[in-house]
């Protein structure tokens, strides 16, 4: 058992697909995994255990945010040692060449949040996605032949802004899309020398304001559970 997992030691594998939502890990769990079992409900964050393929996968909601995200990525790191952690998130599309259902692998996390200037003293750091999984989640998706972008991402601590400034500077400097958990993500993955990777499926477009409904966004999220658990089960 971990502070936040309900989990005993041996029951997370070493293969984790992280979901903020946790109601997407039940969803990968039950569409994807088989064998599948519930190893965590504290706080309603669930995390199921399966196999994929022959080769033993979790599936951990993460919650929104940096901080949240930092809990549960350095308890599965920690306390259950996680090696490879993918998240399978939503973000909000930045530019005007993608459309809803699209893929985005996150090269490098650009950020609003000041959580990396308070481990770095106030200096700059590059978070940066593991290359082996990303290249390995890029072939993947030109396989599929699914609609994929690979590049920058805007990590952000507000869903709802007070100002759209900066989400336009972001913009004109060919940023993909909005999200808010990849910075906490790959700062921990460096931190431990472990392995991570964002991909992310645009649920809105925020040029058009079209966005995927609740229902519409469960069934959008079958090509990029199949990346990234293809992704994390190579070796
Ligand atoms: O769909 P998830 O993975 O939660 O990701 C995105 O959706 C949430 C906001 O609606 C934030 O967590 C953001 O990063
Ligand atoms: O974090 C997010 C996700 C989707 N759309 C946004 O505007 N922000």
């Amino acid at each position: 058992m971990s502070r936040h997992l309900s989990a005993k030691k041996g029951e997370i594998a070493e293969r984790v697909l992280l979901p903020g939502d946790p109601l997407r890990a039940k969803f990968v769990a039950e569409q994807f995994l088989d064998k599948a079992y519930c190893y965590n409900e504290v706080r309603g964050m669930y995390g199921y255990t399966g196999m994929y393929k022959g080769v033993q996968v979790s599936v951990q909601g993460t919650g929104m945010g940096n901080p949240s995200m930092s809990i549960y990525g350095t308890e599965l790191i920690n306390d259950y040692g996680a090696k490879k952690l993918v998240r399978i998130g939503t973000c909000g599309a930045m530019q005007k060449e993608l459309n809803i259902r699209d893929v985005i692998l996150a090269q490098a996390v650009s950020s609003d949040s000041n959580l990396t200037e308070k481990i770095f003293h106030g200096c700059n750091y590059s978070p940066v996605a593991d290359f082996s999984l990303l290249i390995k989640a890029y072939q993947l998706a030109q396989s599929k032949n699914v609609n994929v972008f690979v590049g920058n991402i805007y990590n952000s601590d507000e869903f709802y802004r007070e100002t759209l400034d900066r989400l336009h500077k972001f913009m004109e400097f060919g940023v993909l899309a909005v999200e808010m958990e990849s910075t906490a993500l790959y700062t921990l993955a460096a931190k431990y020398g472990v392995k991570a990777l964002s991909i992310l499926t645009v649920g809105s477009q925020l040029l058009t304001n079209e966005s995927l409904t609740h229902e519409e966004s469960e069934k959008s999220f079958y090509e990029m559970v199949e990346i990234a658990l293809n992704t994390v089960i190579d070796d």
